[in-house]
């Protein structure tokens, strides 16, 4: 049969019902949790360098305010689209709620192909972005980051235009995350994903009844999640096998260095060449021997094309959305353990909030507070999600989505978003 493919939106609405059923949760919850709060489109007019003007659509989604502001990322991509945003928004809430984050889930997205702009266009892309939804952003009310195709120094332009029209003299850089390290950005927010995503790792393994030290690591993806996930990994212990990127895949029985494949990546921008290791097709990655695999590039990476193939007894979701639920089930079946990436991959998102939290207090912590914090929080929830799972006997997707939905009900229970008869006289 062949697979069917959910829109994003759709897998989040499914995994939204299937936790409510299980955890028996208001109607009132997920009518809640199924659409965003606000969901803003923008029409930004751009001058060119040519002198013509030229229109870009974005948008601004807020998903949900119960536990705090909203908080993610901004994508600049020619295939954007608002149902593409709802979905990622939502998915946020989720992520920030299962780390115990003060926040709700947030997204924005504009129709771009930066590669088509010249630096000041995209100067003024990003300026009037930040203008058009400078009404609904705030740092106590929605703090953007990047994602797809923007990095710090397009949130520096945010910051500055923000400033400008709202700081009254101030610079306000607590309104966005993900800034350089040199304009108030956080240390560790470059390493923190992939770091995060080898700390759960090494928690699941312990489930397993593995060490990670001598554990045998396959990583798919060698960009910054995958990376700094092999990074760790390795420093944690683990035989990093095999690797793979967009142009190859590399196994070495004895163990990848993974610092020397970081060093020829940044100079080559490949993997494929390396000489320290057998080159085999991108694919194979999938057949490795391995006890972890951490896929780490792009979503619906594991699919019932490839299911069959994987024999790691641990998948830990680096990426967004790499498993469709029908290559899940079978590897479910299987007994393998998934962890999700609304948990495995949060790493990013915590520090993001380290870095709200210094910015607010103008007080920043080095390098290792940075990371001694995220391990704390990482393996914090881990705990929780693994209690949720023993005690109702789910798969781990599930439970983390339960821990979830119970820390956004309650404060919106709270709140009086919804009425259960569960409100208590004094
Ligand atoms: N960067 C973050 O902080 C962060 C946080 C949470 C989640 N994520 C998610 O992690 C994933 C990777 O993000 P990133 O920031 O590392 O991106 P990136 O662009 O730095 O790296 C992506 C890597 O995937 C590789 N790749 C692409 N297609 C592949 C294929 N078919 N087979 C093997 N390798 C392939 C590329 O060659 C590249 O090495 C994405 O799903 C992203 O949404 C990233």
């Amino acid at each position: 049969m062949a697979e069917k493919t959910l829109n994003p939106f759709e897998i989040v609405q499914l995994q939204v019902k299937k936790a409510c059923d299980e955890l028996g949760e208001n109607e009132a919850v997920r009518k809640i949790l199924s659409v965003p709060e606000k969901v803003m489109e923008v029409n930004i007019p751009v001058e060119m360098d040519n002198g013509t003007t030229r229109i870009f659509t974005g948008y601004r989604v807020q998903h949900n305010t119960s536990a705090g502001p909203t908080k993610g990322g901004i994508r600049f991509h020619p295939k954007v689209n608002k149902d593409e945003v709802k979905a990622l928004a939502t998915w946020m809430t989720f992520k920030c709620r299962v780390m115990d984050l003060p926040y709700g889930g947030a997204k924005g997205g504009i129709i771009v192909e930066p590669k088509e702009l010249s630096i000041r266009e995209l100067e003024r892309l990003a300026r009037g972005y930040a203008k058009s939804i400078a009404q609904i952003i705030g740092e106590r009310v929605d703090i953007p980051a990047p994602d797809v195709n923007t990095n710090g120094q397009v949130m520096s332009w945010m910051v500055d235009e923000y400033s400008l029209l709202r700081g009254v003299g101030q610079t306000l850089p607590a309104v966005f995350t993900g800034k350089p390290v040199e304009f108030d950005g956080c240390l560790g927010r470059t390493e923190a994903t992939g770091y995060g995503v080898a700390i759960i790792a090494r928690e699941a393994s312990k489930l397993k009844d593995l060490e990670m030290s001598g554990v045998r690591f396959a990583v798919q993806g060698f960009g910054n999640v995958g990376s700094h996930t092999a990074m760790y990994a390795e420093e944690m212990g683990a035989k990093v096998v095999a690797i793979s990127d967009i142009d190859a895949c590399l196994i070495n029985e004895k163990g990848l260095d993974v610092k020397a494949l970081m060093k020829y990546m940044k100079e080559n921008r490949t993997i494929s060449g390396y000489p320290k290791a057998d080159e085999i097709n991108r694919d194979e990655i999938f057949k490795q021997e391995c006890d972890i695999f951490a896929p780490c590039a792009l979503e619906n990476a594991i699919t019932t094309r490839n299911v069959e193939q994987i024999k790691a007894d641990i998948i830990v979701e680096g990426a967004n959305g790499p498993t469709t639920p029908e290559a899940e089930n079978e590897l479910l079946k299987r007994g393998v353990l998934i962890v999700p990436d609304i948990l495995a991959n949060a790493g990013g998102v915590t520090v993001s909030y380290f870095e709200w939290v210094q910015n607010l207090h103008n007080y920043y912590w080095s390098f290792e507070e940075v990371q001694e914090k995220q391990e704390r929080k990482m393996v914090a929830a881990f705990k929780s999600v693994v209690e949720m799972m023993k005690a109702k006997n789910v798969d781990m997707r599930k439970a983390a989505y339960m821990i979830a939905i119970e820390r956004l009900a309650t404060p919106m229970r709270l709140r009086g978003w919804f009425k259960d008869g569960t409100y208590k006289r004094a």
